[in-house]
């Protein structure tokens, strides 16, 4: 095991699109972010999972500009952006950093067809001038996204099931041609049954469109079926990052094992008493992981682990 001195970056890029390195997010007294060092690279999909409150969503409202950083340094395609840049690079960076938010319910507006929803981002951003070119350009990425045009584009939000409003809203991403996709929970709202399918549109998106991809989860469990990278973030800093399959086979960190075991298991059938006795085991392991080290281990060849901090 060597222990490295500085926090190397998850998803290590030649040339990442967007790279963070040690952002820090204050709010008052709550440290939401500690050090978050990541590159995100086209045709790669990195996972952030973590509990809720750990600082996930702060991380992805940074990279899409909708909060500012206390502190570390945030690069787009090499330029540091850390600093609000001119109107025109502003604008360059809100149409290439696209996100697509947990709730397809609250994203559309009632009032208006998936037609507009679509066809207003491409006639913006000048993907489609005349009338023709936004009826085509509608239905390639209705296309696009699995879903009829002929008989989706017609529709109001309130007409569509949420699984097809998360389409049109991944659509509706990918019609300002984006660098990159932040999906922030783009399932936890959807029936189980449909979550998947979902996030294999995004896996698909990821690779043919070769956009970079931030999964934002609390879902261990799926971060394998999106992304080839995944950080694992408790209280604000991350814990446990680097390949997925390594990080998830071979687990290092207590809270990432803890993650890993909150994930049910369909052979082992439940007995009285487990979520008892789990609950405890949780409060003990997050009490151990909340000191903070900046002690990195590398356990693989992309898989480094944070070291626990004295508990007193
Ligand atoms: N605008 C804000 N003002 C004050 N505190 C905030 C603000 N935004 C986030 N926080 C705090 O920062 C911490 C991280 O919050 P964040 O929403 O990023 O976590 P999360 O992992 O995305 O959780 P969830 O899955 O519930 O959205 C929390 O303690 C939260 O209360």
């Amino acid at each position: 095991m060597n222990a490295v001195t500085t926090v190397p970056p998850a998803a290590i890029a030649a040339e990442p699109i967007v790279r963070l390195d040690g952002i820090q997010r204050s709010f008052g007294l709550v440290q939401a972010l500690r050090g978050v060092s990541l590159s995100l690279k086209g045709g790669h999909a990195l996972a952030l999972v973590g509990e809720s409150g750990c600082g996930k969503t702060t991380c992805a409202r940074i990279i899409a500009r909708m909060d500012t950083p206390t502190g570390g340094e945030m690069l787009y395609r090499g330029r540091n952006i850390t600093r609000t840049g001119t109107a025109a690079e502003e604008k360059a960076y809100r149409r290439a950093v696209q996100m697509v938010f947990q709730d397809p319910f609250a994203s559309l507006n009632p009032v208006f067809s998936v037609q507009h929803h679509l066809a207003r981002p491409l006639a913006l951003y000048g993907h489609a001038r005349s009338k023709a070119e936004q009826v085509q350009g509608v239905a390639d990425l209705l296309n696009w996204v699995g879903l009829e045009p002929a008989l989706t584009a017609h529709k109001f939000p309130h007409e569509l099931s949420g699984g097809q409003r998360q389409r049109v809203n991944i659509a509706r991403a990918l019609a300002v041609q984006p660098d990159v996709l932040v999906a922030d929970e783009p399932t936890s709202m959807l029936d189980v049954s449909i979550r998947l399918g979902i996030l294999e549109l995004l896996a698909r998106i990821k690779q043919e469109r070769q956009l970079a991809l931030l999964y934002i989860t609390h879902d261990i469990a799926t971060a394998a079926h999106v992304a080839e990278e995944v950080i694992v973030m408790f209280a604000g800093q991350m814990v446990e990052w680097g390949d997925t399959l390594s990080v998830i086979g071979d687990a290092r960190h207590p809270y990432t094992q803890l993650l890993l075991s909150a994930v049910p298991d369909p052979d082992r059938p439940f007995v009285a008493g487990d979520s008892a006795r789990f609950l405890g085991h949780a409060e003990e392991v997050r009490r151990l992981s909340r000191p903070s080290s900046t002690e990195v281990n590398q356990v693989g060849s992309n898989h480094f682990v944070r070291a626990l901090g004295a508990v007193s």
